[in-house]
């Protein structure tokens, strides 16, 4: 019952009207609807504390003649300086900028100022009324009823303080009225009885509304700066707050650390398990990441895979690394969803203010620079933002720009590595491989040009392209021979590549099983929903496709059972360490022979020496690519070696 006691009086003298009936809301809510009501409260506050000077020095005028002058003097001087003395220092509060949250401890303060002033005026009508001449009783009676309702009106928004604040002048003046017994007065009694009660009603008319309109437009601001799925706060609050740091930096050179952080192959746990497990992976993520924050800190999640930390008042740069690194240490253990349990990483990108931008535009821009860095240099790295690469960022837009035109400019050309058939000792093939050849730069090799194509969009154009020179190519080889085209997941996203793929066909006038068509395992989980339909269209066309890369993505047994493939192409670092490195021969072994029973063809990549080729002739490997069979060779060497040898028997290296 104390306990109960205690806490509903808290409540109660904390403005809160939850001690009236209100629905109960958390902590944060109620300091702030404490800090909209005692920003209303200072609002009005100077205006009425001069009204209460002004009126307690109008009450000792009027007192003047009366018995009680001296003490009348001495009470308006108390009340009219303490009132000058709130009123002034309401002025000056209000001049910082209005605070998001009040505690219970400034409400308190707020209800027994109120409780003391109201108690001054209480004491009016009961230590001067008596002895006062009619017309001072006249100004004694104008002054309640006019503090009454002030009083009423500056606390209309918190009905304790209101209640404090009138309470005792309507004591006082039922003292007064009380104690003369005349008819007359009781009359007056009731009325002011009328008065109050009317009064009071309107507050809380009045406070439950505001509070209800508080409450809605808290709600409507969460919403806008929330992330509905985690609950974190989301861009427009990580927007504000790094305007705020911004403003801090300026006004008071509070240096502060941006970090980026980017979960890596989400898409993948996406598309693997499920949009529900891939939004249970997140907001799991997202507790992890809060909790390796100070506690004034909130990470933002910013974008579908995307987070952020605003780190403030940073002393050193190392204490943004040392929480990046507790980032990337709290993706150690897996993330037990639906069963499974999924791992997964974070890459991070660190710029520091001012050091390496003081607006947003640019932290942001040099921060997804980082990131970028980060993301290359593999899973769970931490960048900072260095100058160096603001100008890789500058060549890399500049390379883009280049790209665009390196089509119609004729900078780009196919070179073509053979395949060949162990058993029977004969080329079956070629890959085709793209190259550009830039007019300053030189020859640009496709690992740098190729995931620039990916990420502009360009890549499609450049797929047609390789397509129809590839087809056009292969009209001049034997009919025996077929070439494989490499693929990138984001031309899964064109379905007009099949269009492409019929009229190149058509134009060359080539048997469509020709055309073999080299995919990644990544591509087949990826997030490109076109994905199997391309696939099947590729198919139904008589293509062929290729499993590249074989062993380095998930290497899913599911896929190899779903979808017919023509061939599996075990990745080149398996091959050049299976004859050193005994796991890595296991591989090749067990690829070999599950591609065998699947009776699928198998490719060893990346044949170097004639030991690894004769290891793979004795594992009986259908098929072999590499330096040791044939560089990367022009369309036009490749039809003199063909025309030269019709048996393809040769060895072109
Ligand atoms: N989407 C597209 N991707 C393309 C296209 N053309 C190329 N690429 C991809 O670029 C990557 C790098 O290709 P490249 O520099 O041409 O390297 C290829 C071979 O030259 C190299 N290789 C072949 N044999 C050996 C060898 O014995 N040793 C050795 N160190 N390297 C060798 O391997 C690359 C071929 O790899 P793969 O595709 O896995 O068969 C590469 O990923 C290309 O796919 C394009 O038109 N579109």
């Amino acid at each position: 019952m104390r306990t109960y006691l205690r806490s509903y009086f808290a409540t109660l003298f904390a403005g809160d009207l939850a001690a009236f009936g209100a629905p109960p809301t958390d902590e944060a809510l109620a300091g702030h609807i404490r800090a909209e009501q005692v920003s209303l409260v200072l609002g009005y506050s100077f205006g009425i504390m001069l009204a209460n000077a002004c009126n307690a020095l109008v009450l000792a005028v009027a007192l003047w003649q009366s018995a009680d002058w001296a003490f009348a003097l001495v009470w308006a001087a108390a009340v009219s300086s303490a009132a000058l003395f709130f009123g002034l220092q309401a002025r000056a509060s209000r001049r910082i900028a209005k605070p998001q949250f009040v505690s219970r401890r400034t409400m308190y303060r707020l209800v027994r100022n109120a409780l003391a002033l109201g108690t001054a005026w209480g004491v009016v009508p009961v230590a001067f009324f008596a002895n006062a001449s009619s017309g001072a009783q006249l100004v004694i009676t104008c002054l309640c009823a006019g503090m009454l309702a002030g009083g009423a009106f500056a606390f209309s928004t918190i009905p304790i303080a209101a209640i404090a604040f009138t309470g005792p002048i309507f004591l006082g003046t039922a003292i007064c009225l009380g104690r003369d017994g005349d008819f007359i007065y009781l009359l007056m009694a009731v009325l002011v009885l009328v008065y109050g009660s009317v009064l009071l009603r309107g507050v809380f008319l009045n406070a439950f509304e505001f509070r209800r309109r508080i409450i809605a437009q808290h709600e409507a601001e969460r919403t806008v700066r929330q992330d509905p799925l985690t609950h974190l706060p989301n861009r427009v609050a990580f927007n504000e707050a790094l305007n705020g740091a911004l403003n801090r930096l300026s006004r008071s050179s509070e240096e502060f650390a941006v970090l980026l952080l980017d979960l890596d192959r989400f898409k993948e746990i996406n598309d693997r398990y499920g949009h529900p497990a891939g939004d249970e992976f997140l907001v799991q993520v997202a507790a992890r990441l809060q909790r390796c924050t100070r506690a004034a800190e909130h990470v933002a999640r910013i974008g579908g895979d995307e987070f952020a930390l605003i780190m403030s008042n940073l002393t050193r740069p190392e204490d943004a690394l040392a929480i990046a690194e507790r980032f990337v240490a709290a993706f150690a253990d897996p993330f037990p969803i639906d069963g499974f349990e999924i791992t997964g990483a974070i890459s991070l990108g660190i710029v520091l203010a001012p050091r390496d931008g003081t607006t947003s535009h640019d932290l942001l821009k040099h921060v997804d620079i980082a990131l970028y860095r980060a993301k290359k240099s593999g899973s769970g790295t931490i960048c900072f933002f260095e100058t160096g690469d603001d100008q890789s960022a500058r060549d890399r837009r500049a390379l883009q720009h280049d790209l665009e035109h390196a089509i119609e400019a004729d900078q780009l050309f196919l070179v073509y590595q053979p395949f060949l058939d162990i058993r029977k000792g004969r080329v079956t093939g070629f890959e085709a491989l793209l190259r550009w050849q830039h007019p300053t730069r030189g020859l640009i090799p496709p690992t740098v040009f190729i995931p620039i194509a990916e990420e502009s969009g360009l890549i499609h154009q450049l797929g047609e392209w390789v397509i129809r020179r590839a087809c056009a190519m292969l009209s001049r080889w034997p009919d025996d021979i077929r070439i494989a085209v490499n693929f990138s997941a984001v031309q899964f996203q064109n379905v007009s590549i099949l269009q492409t793929i019929v009229e190149a066909l058509d134009a060359a006038n080539v048997a469509p099983n020709r055309l073999e068509i080299e995919i990644t395992e990544s591509m087949l989980i990826s997030k490109y929903g076109s994905a199997p339909a391309i696939l099947n269209g590729l198919l139904e066309l008589g293509l062929t496709v290729a499993l590249d890369d074989f062993g380095t993505g998930f290497s899913s047994l599911t896929y190899l059972r779903k979808l017919p493939f023509s061939r599996i192409k075990i990745d080149q670092s398996f091959i050049r360490d299976m004859l050193t490195q005994p796991d890595c021969a296991a591989i090749v072994k067990s690829v070999i022979g599950l591609a065998q029973d699947l009776q699928i063809g198998v490719v060893a990549e990346g044949v170097e020496t004639a030991d690894q080729l004769e290891y793979l002739r004795q594992t009986s490997c259908d098929e072999v690519q590499g330096y040791l069979i044939g560089r990367p060779m022009s369309g036009s060497e490749i039809s003199a070696l063909l025309d030269h040898d019709p048996q393809h028997s040769v060895h072109a290296a």
